[in-house]
């Protein structure tokens, strides 16, 4: 059977941009820059570099995958980007949901992405159990991690995404915001990390394990310290996440 391809012409790329434009106006207007940047992560972060099988291919709108328990709530998310794509349905789902987790950070002040279009497609889900599980530590981390094909410096980069959002005790189990402003991209996640508990704010299992390790310890110093290096490495980070397994025409 004949692999789909997508033409990345000058009609797509005009597409593209208008697709931008519309994340650009619902993300704000609803205010859902977290979740859209967590349904972008979440349908890339299944890749394995050894198989080359899962990543940034739109198989989360399946709802096998959508029902897995990691991705409770991400409907919110599929249903907001199913009105994008009936406008512009020359857009695959793959290219729609990072464009969105570009979006997304760009909206809450977080550095410019780099987004190149051309994702195609699959219907195929990976089974469950390829995203990093929240309540296990850094050896765990860094087995999902490296078998996406990612290093520890991305790891403690895109935990960073952590300025965004909050957990939901219905989803996930766990409560509350990281940081105090949850709808600003900064460096406030490394910042409030490092200086402990504080009262209403949430630091996952696998957040502390940043701590602990010195590999991810020494970027979660850096960042807290220079958010413009935070910046500057977190584009990179969740550019090569937005491309797993995608080789750009
Ligand atoms: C590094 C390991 C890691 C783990 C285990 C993780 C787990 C995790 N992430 C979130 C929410 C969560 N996660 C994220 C960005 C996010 N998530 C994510 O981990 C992956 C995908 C690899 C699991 C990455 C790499 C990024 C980076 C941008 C956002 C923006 C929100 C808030 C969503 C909201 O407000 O609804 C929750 C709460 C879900 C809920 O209750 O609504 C949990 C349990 N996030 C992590 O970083
Ligand atoms: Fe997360």
């Amino acid at each position: 059977m004949a692999k789909a391809v997508v033409v990345v012409d000058g009609e797509y790329l005009k597409e593209i941009e208008k697709a931008r434009r519309d994340l650009r106006a619902l993300i704000s207007s609803k205010n859902c820059a977290p979740i859209m940047l967590r349904l972008a992560w979440h349908d890339a972060g299944t890749y394995d570099a050894s198989t080359k099988t899962g990543g940034p291919n739109g198989s989360i709108r399946n709802e096998e995958e959508y029902s897995h328990s990691a991705n409770n709530g991400l409907r919110i998310a599929l249903n907001f980007c199913e009105e994008v794509k009936s406008r512009h349905p020359r857009i695959t789902y793959a290219d729609l949901y990072q464009l969105a987790g570009v979006v997304a950070v760009e909206v809450t002040g977080g550095p410019t992405i780099d987004f190149v279009p051309g994702r195609k497609d699959s219907k195929i889900s990976p089974k469950e159990g390829r995203l990093p599980d929240a309540n296990k530590g850094a050896p765990h981390l860094k087995g999902v991690f490296y078998r996406m094909g990612l290093s520890d410096k991305d790891i403690v980069a895109l935990s960073g995404g952590h300025t965004l959002g909050r957990a939901h005790p219905e989803r996930s189990g766990f409560d509350g915001p990281w940081t105090k402003e949850p709808l600003k991209f900064d460096n406030s996640y490394f910042v409030e990390l490092l200086k402990g508990e504080s009262e209403g704010l949430l630091k996952l299992p696998t957040d502390i394990a940043l701590l602990e390790d010195p590999e991810f310890r020494r970027f979660v110093e850096l960042y807290a310290k220079d958010e413009d290096a935070f910046f500057r490495d977190y584009a990179v980070s969740h550019k090569k996440l937005s491309e797993l397994g995608f080789t750009p025409q």
